[in-house]
């Protein structure tokens, strides 16, 4: 579990050229919005989605976290886009396909540049080979700039590198761990790619389950229906919830009080685990 103190269980890409799409996304119970003017944008749509979403952004809002993912900087397209989500007040930017540090330097100065609040933090795609490679050094960046999270982008992963994923991605797996490994090294959000066979619910299920049992944090979404399912597959068990509960009141039994180890059912439980509970019931009632 990384150091966030909101849950970041579901998150939703929501097409800025799609007028109905961003109209809908205001009702859904996703954790994180992912407003794209990226991949989903064809080249000649993508100065009306822009548009689209800035207008969009002026509206009142749900209260979920409000994400904009951004054109590469290295094109005209980035960095109005960058302009125009600096100005909307969302709470990250996403960077695609980022490889090197510094490219995350980059983005930070301009940030620092347009006097960005500091609360304005960076999500980087990891979706190319060099991006994986250097996973450890993109989540690195944490400790010099505001980078909150790290996002798979198995669609590029798969392009660039003419994998043939079967059922269960068992093929992926492998960099899939390198890039949460490098997450939670730095202690930021890991966040798993999406799964494209948006009517395909028993496989999506399955994809999720195994992400949360790698220790992605959440899992990017492309459909309204996905989001209950991650929801459910990201979000505490009853049993984790009970658990966070009782080591919480364990603790703070004054027989246990100023004790590093108690005895808890027949288990050890440490203050590691306080933590981890305490941090648990804390992004519960958030
Ligand atoms: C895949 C879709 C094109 C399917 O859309 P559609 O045919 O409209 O589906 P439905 O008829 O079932 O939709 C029902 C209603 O839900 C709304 N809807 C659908 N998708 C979204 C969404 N993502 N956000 C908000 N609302 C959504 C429809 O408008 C319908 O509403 P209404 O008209 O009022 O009834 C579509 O789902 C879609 O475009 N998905 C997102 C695509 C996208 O953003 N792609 C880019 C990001 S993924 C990526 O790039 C990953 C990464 O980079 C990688 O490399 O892997
Ligand atoms: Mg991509």
């Amino acid at each position: 579990m990384t150091q966030a103190d909101f849950s970041a269980r579901s998150a939703l890409f929501v097409p800025a050229a799609n007028a109905r799409a961003l109209a809908k996304s205001t009702q859904l119970p996703a954790d994180t919005l992912i407003f794209d003017l990226e991949d989903s944008a064809a080249p000649t749509e993508k100065a009306a989605a822009r548009e689209n979403l800035r207008q969009h952004l002026a509206a009142p809002r749900s209260t979920a976290r409000h994400v904009v993912r951004i054109n590469s900087l290295t094109t005209p397209e980035g960095t109005e886009d960058l302009l125009m989500a600096r100005g909307a007040r969302v709470d990250a930017i996403l960077l695609p396909k980022v490889e090197k540090a510094g490219e995350l330097a980059e983005l930070s100065q301009a940030l620092e540049q347009t006097d960005a609040p500091p609360e304005l933090a960076i999500w980087a795609m990891v979706e190319t080979p060099k991006g994986i490679l250097n996973a450890g050094a993109l989540a690195a960046m944490q400790l010099a700039y505001r980078l909150e999270a790290l996002v798979v982008g198995p669609n590029d992963i798969v392009a660039a590198t003419n994998l043939r994923p079967s059922a269960g991605r068992a093929e992926l797996v492998p960099w899939l761990a390198q890039i949460v490994l490098a997450a939670k090294a730095a202690e930021i959000l890991v966040l798993d790619g999406v799964y494209n066979d948006f009517r395909d619910r028993a496989g999506f299920e399955a994809e999720c389950t195994q992400g949360r049992a790698m220790g992605f944090d959440g899992k990017t979404l492309i459909h309204p229906d996905q989001i209950e399912p991650a929801n459910l597959a990201f979000g505490p068990t009853a049993d984790e919830l009970a658990q966070a509960q009782e080591i919480v009141a364990a603790f703070a039994d004054p027989a246990n009080a100023g004790r590093g180890v108690i005895r808890l059912g027949g288990r050890m439980v440490e203050l590691l685990h306080l933590k981890k509970a305490q941090r648990l019931l804390r992004q519960k009632s958030l």
